[in-house]
């Protein structure tokens, strides 16, 4: 990062701020701060757009202290007034922001009113608790997620029109389809004299995002990196970009050596979709374990979007303060944008992103503030291996890194090793199953649909590396090439037999499977019967049958022909039908409401017994 000192600002820096900047060890502002701090201090709004670690909090963090400062300095605020808001996609990132705004506050002066800057997110507590904390303190300053903010500030107990200045941290996230509607909604809530930033290191469609805040005419700031490699990079200059091409078979072997046997203090594994993570924890748990390794060697936490906001929260803090040799997350995409982790020195990408736009957040979890970095993102043999190509047009680099050599034994043990883990508890194989069949919705929804085609995957590969020795039912299965008898890619498991850990669910499991046994039988049962009928029946039996089937017809029918002649005649003789006659009618019904009577009865009395049989 270039040297600009703070006092080369081209305005006084309130003292207090840049007391506390130097204390926090920044001593020179990086060229993102340089840009930008003078700028959205003094009134414009600002388009940011710089690489990923290069101290883009900061860069709007001074300006909204400053601002503060002053509408305090000026005249305090009103009770239920805010003067900034800063709205970033995740909860994490929304903790993170308000943690950095926390350091600079410690060094606020005593003869300002005491600022506090406020989180805002969802599923840590109501929304009338969050009212209840902003009336009762200075929240001068409010940071958090889309959907919370709008709900926070739809209370008419919030006024909103002395909002000074508002940060879209990840912009283009927050002004994509998923929080358009409650950012844009929020964005109304403010007035309209207010200073707008956006921030994010991908703003490639910024005139549309500009467009959609309402800014009229902002100063569009673009900090890229020079590296000795490579000018005007979209990649920080120490992080290096890595694709690994192999058989997805070997991915997790791969990964499994590279986390045991590697050096590195933290790394960060980005895997599809939330119960992947989830599965893959505990199978890498187990091969820890299994390898004789001790916390104090080698940790593992897991986060994903289908946790709870605090469990989230702890995770990450356990994963930053980790004192193990060696630390590592399983994520999703819920950790790719904005996290700032120190000492993570590895990216592992055991597929790419569906979003392209992504990959570059990804990877850009280390290498921060020009520390070194390696990313590597793993493709299948194929035609994945065009994704190099695609982000080479992009701009994106990947140097090519040979997959680490997994030998007989390493093999063997691996995969005695997962078997043995699977056996333990059936559980354990749904959850497999539900992760692979995740990874196929996952894989279809794929921007780049050209590279990533659903028919071209390698599903065998892809059953054998989630575990699975039989493909489970699926639409997809018509694109697998070879597709094995009932689906088995080979018999070491006996599903009868396979047992769940859990008491209560292998008793349900047992009754079932009795259950689905007695159906087969009675199946096999009824077929047999109906074969030998079949058999047992002479050409003229069945004929006789039908013969008197055509008598009985004929003989109702008879019947009641010569009843309605009856009745006609009558009514040429003119008189009424007698009593006699209707009599005669109803017999005639009657007659044949036993007749259907009696015929039902010996039906039900046919199918009871079928369910006495078994
Ligand atoms: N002036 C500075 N001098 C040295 N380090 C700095 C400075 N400003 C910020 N940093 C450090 O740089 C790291 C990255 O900063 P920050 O998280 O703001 O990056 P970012 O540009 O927002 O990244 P991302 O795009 O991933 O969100 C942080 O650890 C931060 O402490």
């Amino acid at each position: 990062m270039q040297s600009t000192k703070w006092d080369d600002l081209p305005y006084e820096i309130q003292p207090w701020i840049k007391k506390a900047v130097i204390s926090l060890g920044f001593s020179c502002m990086t060229p993102v701060q340089a840009s930008t701090i003078p700028l959205l201090s003094q009134n414009k709004d600002v388009v940011v757009q710089a690489v990923t670690g290069s101290g883009k909090t900061l860069a709007y963090v001074i300006p909204v202290l400053e601002k503060i400062c002053s509408a305090l300095r000026e005249g305090s605020f009103k009770n239920a007034h805010f003067g900034a808001l800063v709205m970033v996609p995740t909860r994490e990132l929304a903790n993170q922001v308000v943690q950095v705004f926390e350091s600079f506050l410690e060094y606020q002066p005593d003869d300002l009113p005491d600022i506090k800057a406020q989180l805002l997110v969802g599923s840590i507590q109501p929304v009338q608790e969050d009212l209840q904390y902003f009336m009762e303190n200075n929240s001068f300053i409010l940071v958090g997620t889309p959907g919370r903010v709008n709900d926070f500030l739809s209370s008419p107990q919030v006024k909103t029109n002395s909002c000074e200045i508002i940060i879209l941290d990840e912009a283009d996230r927050l002004l994509d389809i998923s929080f358009l509607h409650a950012t844009e909604s929020v964005l109304k809530m403010l007035p309209k004299q207010r200073r707008t930033g956006l921030f994010s290191a991908t703003l490639s469609d910024a005139g549309t995002d500009i467009f959609k805040t309402g800014m009229t005419n902002p100063v569009k700031i673009t900090v890229k990196s020079n590296s000795l490699h490579l000018k005007n990079s979209t990649v920080p200059a120490k992080l290096s970009l890595y694709s690994m091409v192999l058989n997805p078979r070997l991915k997790l072997k791969v990964l499994l050596k590279l986390l045991t046997e590697y050096s590195y203090r933290k790394i960060i594994v980005y895997f599809p979709t939330c119960v992947s993570v989830s599965y893959f924890y505990g199978m890498f748990h187990n091969f820890i374990k299994r390898k004789g390794l001790k916390s104090k060697d080698i940790s593992i936490f897991s986060l994903h979007g289908r946790l709870d906001a605090k469990p989230r929260m702890k995770t990450l803090n356990k994963f930053e303060n980790s004192s193990s040799d060696k630390s590592i997350l399983f994520t999703t995409d819920v950790s790719a944008r904005g996290l700032d982790i120190p000492e993570v020195d590895i990216v592992v990408q055991i597929d790419p992103p569906t979003d392209p736009s992504m990959f570059l957040h990804r990877c850009g979890r280390c290498g921060r503030a020009n520390k070194s970095g390696i990313a590597i993102t793993m493709l299948s043999i194929g035609r994945e291996e065009e994704y190099i190509d695609f982000l080479k047009i992009k701009g994106i680099t990947l140097k090519s890194m040979e997959p680490v050599i997994i030998s007989e034994e390493e093999n063997c043990w691996y995969d005695e090793t997962l078997k043995g883990w699977l056996r333990e508890d059936r559980s354990r194989y749904d959850q497999a199953i539900r992760s692979y069949v995740g990874y196929v919705r996952y894989y279809s929804k794929h921007l780049a649909s050209s590279i990533f085609r659903v028919r071209t995957l390698d599903y065998k590969g892809v059953a054998r590396m989630y575990g699975l020795t039989r493909l489970p039912k699926m639409p997809e299965n018509k694109y697998v090439r070879d597709f094995p008898e009932d689906g088995y890619l080979d018999h070491t498991i006996d599903f009868n037999t396979y047992a769940y850990a859990d008491k209560k669910k292998e008793t349900a499991r047992k009754h079932e499977l009795l259950t689905h046994e007695r159906k087969r039988q009675r199946r096999e049962k009824a077929l047999k019967k109906k074969l030998q009928k079949n058999k047992n029946f002479s050409w003229s039996d069945k004929n006789s049958g039908k013969e008197t089937r055509i008598e009985r017809h004929d003989k109702l029918k008879r019947r009641r022909e010569a009843i309605e002649r009856k009745i006609q005649e009558e009514q040429v003789h003119g008189s009424s039908s007698s009593g006699e006659e209707e009599t005669d009618q109803n017999d005639w019904k009657i007659d044949i409401l036993e007749t259907k009577r009696k015929r039902k009865a010996r039906k039900n009395a046919m199918v009871q017994g079928s369910f006495d049989d078994l």
